[in-house]
């Protein structure tokens, strides 16, 4: 038995149940490495915060995708292709427009990935939607760059505004810029941007992309497995913690009141947003850079007040629970001081996380076996069906 495992109550010699498979170790990956001992994270052997400080996000989606970087040639080409896939296509912004107004955008996005899918997928079986690495590479391309279009528009469809066109003269992070704001991105802006698509592109098999892995698995195509990985992601233990996170800042409001706010939730045993991680029990490896960008933001837009909360927030549920902040924590205000709404939020962590989603779900393809894990039963023993008078 380890602190993970449990027996089963009754059934002294029955098997281990490891809930939430923590701990378990269910497949091998070269996409990324998640190292708790270091506080590291890896990305096909580079370390995240210096691909985080030295590339465009369009190099480290071709990295997850190909596993080496790629060359000026190869840069220039992809991003060709990238910004021919940028515009809203018309039936998605209709499937878009079907949805209420209120609706959150985790479901636009998921609503969009579908339409996309079922779009791709058209005349096919679904063997043969699966397709080979070559077609899927292609879908993941179209797929990366298709969504900033579609998680723009439903932060301006919710502020009644019209679509903005992409354009052609910026790079992957200056152009969600100026399609979700239609106004030219400031530098400084656009690397904290560019700077928190790198940290959460990839992470190992967190619980959307064993979604996704698992979706895969049975040989289904790519779009479900990404529908399936939105969904995973939109609750607030995983991906939605990011806006759970504003929401709290929202509800202290001021740094004076954290301490006491703190007390309050912890005595109701309210979860604190943005805190622990299922992995590192130390401190998430991503952070730093992450709260570094958030420095540079908050001083940029000049709210000291913003960064003043944050750390009353961190250092008094430190100082009490030992529990460190995750990525999540640092990520949600900075989406905020950019002017992202917070239900936009999630939807961000989409468009980075596709790349790393879309790499996993072809690594699953090339060594599939289904994934399939054993329940242990503790239901009523066998016993007979009673005989009524209901007939069939
Ligand atoms: C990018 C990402 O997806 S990162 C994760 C984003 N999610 C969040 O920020 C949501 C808040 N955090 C959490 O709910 C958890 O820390 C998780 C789900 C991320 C990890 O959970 P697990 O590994 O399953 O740990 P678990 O939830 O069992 O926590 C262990 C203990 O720490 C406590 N704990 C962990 N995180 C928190 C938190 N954020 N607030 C309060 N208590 C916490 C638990 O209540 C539990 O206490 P107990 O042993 O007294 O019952
Ligand atoms: O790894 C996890 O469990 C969650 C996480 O941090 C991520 O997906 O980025």
């Amino acid at each position: 038995m380890t602190e993970h495992s449990e027996q089963i109550p009754g059934q002294a010699d029955g098997p281990e149940v490891r809930r939430g498979l923590a701990g378990v170790v269910a497949d091998v990956t070269a996409i990324s490495k998640v190292d708790p001992e270091t506080n590291s994270l890896l990305y096909r052997g580079y370390p995240v915060q210096d691909l985080a400080a030295t590339q465009p996000f369009e190099a480290v989606a071709w990295l997850l995708w190909h596993g080496e970087l790629p060359t000026a040639d190869e840069l220039d080409a992809f991003r060709a292709t990238e910004r021919e896939h940028r515009p809203l296509a018309d039936d998605v912004r209709a499937a878009i427009d079907l949805l209420p107004v209120t609706a959150h955008p985790m479901d636009e996005v998921r609503t969009a990935v579908s339409v996309i899918g079922a779009r791709e997928a058209a005349g096919l079986t679904a063997l043969e939607a699966a397709a080979d690495r070559a077609v899927n590479l292609e879908r993941s391309v179209r797929l990366f760059a298709a969504l900033p279009a579609v998680v723009a528009y439903g932060q301006r469809r919710r502020q009644g505004l019209r679509p903005v066109a992409p354009r052609d003269d910026l790079g992957f992070s200056a152009n969600f810029l100026w399609t979700t704001f239609e106004v030219e991105p400031d530098p400084v802006v656009v690397d904290a941007f560019n700077r928190s698509m790198i940290l959460y592109a990839e992470h190992s098999f967190n619980a959307s992309t064993f979604t996704a892995r698992v979706i895969t698995s049975t040989l289904s195509d790519l779009h479900s497995a990404v529908v399936g990985a939105i969904a995973a992601l939109k609750g607030p233990l995983h991906g939605g913690a990011n806006e759970a996170v504003m929401e709290t800042l929202a509800e202290i409001g001021s740094a004076d009141r954290a301490a006491a706010w703190l007390d309050d939730a912890l005595a109701a045993k309210r979860k604190i947003m943005g805190f622990g991680h299922r992995v590192y029990k130390h401190g998430d490896s991503r952070v730093p850079t992450m709260k570094a960008a958030l420095d540079t933001l908050v001083e940029h837009y000049d709210r000291p007040d913003l960064g003043a909360l944050y750390d009353a927030l961190e250092s008094g549920f430190v100082s009490r629970k030992g529990i460190y902040p995750n990525l999540d924590y640092p990520s949600g205000p900075a989406y905020h001081l950019m002017g992202f709404d917070t239900p936009t939020f999630t939807p961000l962590f989409v468009a980075a996380r596709v790349t790393g989603w879309t790499a996993h779900i072809m690594e699953q393809q090339a060594t599939n076996s289904l994934i399939r894990p054993l329940s242990a039963y503790v239901g009523p023993e066998r016993r007979e069906v009673p005989r009524t008078s209901a007939s069939a």
